[in-house]
């Protein structure tokens, strides 16, 4: 693709983009992305990194126009973009073929939605089939083809567009490692060897990895509301060699960004982060106490208690998405600290993790009232009452003002797991209701002792 250098302007452009979507009981909003402001150059590999949750599909979705942004607006190619974007296409993380048709004939789909002539559509559709390297399968229909091939024709159906953006979410995790790999390395060849068909890609991603080797610019999105915490270029020859150490120091650099979500990302200023006023406002990683124990009681074997998290996870066969709601739950709580890509017990974390149970919970109770401040809440609530019970809908109700529905039940049920472990409070589920256990220690004994 002959990229377009006479032109100044970006191919894209996002001016202070806000989207809310409205809370389910239909009282207030749920902010998703607040001031957004993001750019996508000529003849650049931009991944936009976050965790689940960060909004990087909803940001997407709107830069291709399949929805509105609740304010701020859309350059695409120099015009305010109004609908559809056509500078753009997609590939999706599922493929989204549809079965009844053949390879070409997916492929065909968006020719024939644009008006091009069935000789034309032919033609340009058995290129794209050629350069994903499907040449002999055109007639096969979805069912007949593995995963790796489906998402091959999903780069054919968009690179037969000719977009001027080519976008991809997550294209390459609904795929086993190996395909995953291959196809990633393949869709790196075509890029670095000049074949590619759009003038740019924008990849969405949660892999670290993935992104620092596609990538010649990752932007680092946070979380709650989603904004764009900083960005980091990959100055680094193409294809970007994974094993040299320049490669491993920034996959480190942007693990250690992603597990501090406070820390500022040099180069660009950061939003602030908002104090959250309410103690149902503060977002807890959602990890299992039994979880975090299981985390801190294999980090104390390692020496100094220390293990590069990189490493950690490829050991563990784990997505960063799973590893790191553990890993941010035993920071909150004291048990570990993060720097450098590497995460370290603290004195409280390696004690937790050798002495006896019984302890253990006096432990995690202490660092639970400390550093919680909903469980603090919940548990005063408690006290109130004279019969030590509530409803658990008292609370949902007081989360569902800061979350949506869904994760306001997830919010309830990680402070109820935490709650019952340092055995704070009881849980009925058939009653839905929160109890103070027989015996229970005072609030304040519990923080002192
Ligand atoms: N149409 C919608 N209505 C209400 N909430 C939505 C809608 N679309 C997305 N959200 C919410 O917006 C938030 C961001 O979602 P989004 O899919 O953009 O995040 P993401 O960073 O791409 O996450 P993932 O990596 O899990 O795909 C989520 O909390 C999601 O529930």
């Amino acid at each position: 693709m002959v990229i377009n250098q006479n032109e100044s302007y970006p191919l894209i452009a996002v001016e202070q983009v806000n989207k809310s979507f409205p809370l389910p009981d239909g009282k207030g909003e749920f902010t998703v992305l607040e001031s957004i402001n993001f750019t996508v150059q000529r003849g650049e590999v931009v991944a936009l990194l976050g965790r689940s949750g960060s909004g990087k599909s909803t940001l997407l979705r709107i830069m291709a126009g399949l929805i509105p942004p609740s304010s701020g607006q859309i350059i695409s190619n120099g015009k305010r973009l109004r609908g559809a974007n056509q500078d753009v296409a997609m590939v999706f993380q599922s493929f989204a073929l549809l079965p009844w048709l053949t390879v070409q004939e997916n492929v065909e789909l968006g020719l024939e939605a644009r008006g091009i002539s069935r000789a034309e559509r032919q033609q340009r559709a058995l290129k794209a089939i050629d350069l994903v390297g499907l040449d002999g399968f055109e007639s096969a229909y979805p069912k007949e083809i593995s995963g790796g091939m489906k998402q091959r024709v999903g780069f054919a159906r968009a690179f037969v567009l000719q977009p001027k953006v080519l976008f991809m979410d997550e294209p390459f995790s609904a795929l086993d490692v190996l395909t995953a790999e291959n196809l990633r390395g393949e869709i790196d060849d075509l890029w670095n060897e000049g074949k590619f068909p759009s003038e740019s890609i924008v990849i969405v991603t949660h892999n670290i990895e993935e992104a620092v080797f596609l990538a010649d610019r990752v932007v680092i999105l946070g979380s709650k509301p989603g904004r764009i915490r900083g960005e980091v270029k990959i100055e680094l020859p193409r294809p970007h060699p994974t094993n040299s150490d320049r490669f491993k120091q920034l996959v480190d650099y942007i693990y250690t960004i992603m597990t501090n979500p406070e820390k500022e990302v040099t180069g660009v200023a950061a939003a602030p982060p908002k104090v959250a006023r309410s103690p149902f406002a503060q977002a807890l990683p959602h990890a299992r106490a039994g979880g975090i124990s299981g985390l801190l009681e294999l980090l104390v074997e390692k020496p100094d208690a220390k293990e590069d998290l990189p490493k950690l996870a490829e050991r563990l066969q784990l997505e960063v998405d799973d590893l790191l709601p553990i890993v941010d739950a035993a920071v909150l709580l004291g048990f570990a600290k993060v720097a450098q890509g590497d995460i370290t017990l603290t004195e409280i974390g390696k004690d937790f993790a050798t002495t006896t149970i019984l302890r253990s919970k006096d432990l995690f109770r202490q660092q639970v009232l400390a550093n919680v401040p909903i469980i603090v809440s919940m548990v005063q609530s408690l006290r109130e009452k004279q019969n030590g019970s509530m409803r658990a809908d008292f609370f949902l109700d007081l989360l569902d003002e800061h979350f949506p529905h869904q994760e306001a039940e997830r919010q309830f049920s990680t402070a109820v797991d935490w709650g019952r472990y340092a055995e704070l409070f009881e849980y009925d589920a058939t009653e839905e209701r929160l109890y103070l256990p027989e015996a229970s220690v005072s609030l304040e004994e519990a923080t002192l002792s």
